[in-house]
């Protein structure tokens, strides 16, 4: 099994790559003299209710920190209140942080001014929003052109920019189509292609796909996906479905009143949930399709045979069960040429069987 140690030591900052976006002791407090809370011993400890009758004040978000790698889906979660569109309209200070620091790309963005901010947000952030907010007036090309306009580029260009989003979205066929004429699906796929018109650094969806139908929904997680794998670009996904944040993210921060309680991969909030809060919500996840083997091997014995298959410690249980249960000798998990532990058909059972009762 793998230990909490390994696991922090892995979620920590990560690749080692320079991050993208930076995050540290990051606060948002709304209400009157908000400024004091954060800086406020006493005040900063006390529980939602206690801080409103005190202060009057609500902290949306309390004491964040994280970072995010370049070209890394990484997804906020938590239920309705708990801070997620606060913290992620903070990145880009559509909302004013209180107190705190956000680095991106190096540049301290809480020290910007206006006109700075201006320049970031039409060339380096995108945001893709719930509600679509396309412009009824005009045809699908011209709505995904429109930030285009608006920086100055002409119209040529930025019509021959808007027709290759529209193509890598799939709406080929539907540029001259009005909002209206459109699926709430479609819809949003507009809102994608105009969030990558602009080639920006990084995506922030807030919530983007909540109001759409399960089938389309799930098209329009593969849909990120794929665009994901074609244009690389980072992402901040905020959601509050599980399995949502579980398809889409390398990396899951999960919040509860303000504050973070979780950051991992999908494998380590199920595998070491952090308290009971984090418990409830992966309880229902299917362990097979989450855990890798690392989580379920168990330590070499005496008299283990050795000359099993092996296999790497990443790989999904749900992937290896068939060929361990089909192996006659137990699969050794072996990284970089280095033996971690074993897995036979008892410890796929367990994973499989946990399944069955969960159910
Ligand atoms: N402008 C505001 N003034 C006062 N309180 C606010 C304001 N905006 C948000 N809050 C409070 O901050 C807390 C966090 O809200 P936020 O909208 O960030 O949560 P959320 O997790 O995104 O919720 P949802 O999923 O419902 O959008 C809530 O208690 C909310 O009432």
């Amino acid at each position: 099994m793998t230990t909490q140690t390994e696991v922090s030591q892995r979620s920590g900052t990560d690749s080692g790559s320079t991050p993208v976006i930076s995050v540290r002791r990051l606060w948002k407090v709304f209400g009157p003299k908000a400024e004091q809370v954060p800086d406020s011993e006493e005040l900063r400890g006390l529980a939602r209710r206690e801080l409103m009758d005190r202060t009057g004040c609500t902290a949306a978000v309390r004491d964040v920190h994280f970072d995010v790698s370049p070209g890394e889906v990484f997804v906020v979660m938590g239920l309705s209140g708990s801070g997620k569109s606060t913290l992620v309209r903070c990145l880009t200070r559509l909302i004013e942080p209180t107190a705190g620091e956000i680095v991106f790309e190096g540049e301290n963005i809480r020290e910007a001014d206006e006109k700075r901010l201006r320049e970031l947000r039409r060339s380096k952030f995108s945001m893709v929003f719930q509600h679509f907010g396309l412009l009824p007036h005009r045809r699908v090309v011209d709505n995904v052109s429109f930030g285009l306009e608006i920086r100055g580029m002409g119209r040529a260009e930025r019509t021959k920019r808007a027709l290759e989003v529209v193509e890598l979205v799939g709406l080929e066929g539907y540029e001259n189509s009005f909002p209206d004429q459109l699926s709430g699906g479609m819809q949003q796929r507009v809102g994608l292609a105009r969030a990558l018109a602009g080639n920006p650094d990084v995506l922030f969806f807030d919530e983007p796909f909540s109001a759409l139908d399960p089938l389309i929904r799930r098209d329009m997680q593969n849909e990120v996906i794929r665009l994901h794998h074609e244009v690389g670009k980072t992402m901040v996904f905020i959601t509050h479905d599980l399995s949502e944040a579980l398809k889409l993210g390398d990396r899951i921060l999960i919040m509860r009143d303000g504050k973070m309680v979780q950051c991992g991969t999908g494998d380590e909030l199920v595998g070491a949930p952090a308290d009971d809060y984090v418990r409830e919500f992966v309880k229902d996840v299917p362990r097979g399709d989450v855990l890798t083997l690392r989580w379920i091997m168990r330590p070499l014995k005496d008299g283990d045979a050795l000359d099993g298959p092996e296999m790497g410690p990443d790989v999904v249980v749900r992937e290896a069960t068939r060929a361990v249960l089909a192996a006659d000798k137990p699969v050794k998990v072996v990284e970089n040429g280095k033996l971690l532990g074993i897995v036979g058909d008892d410890e796929i059972l367990a994973v499989v069987a946990g399944q069955e009762g969960d159910m």
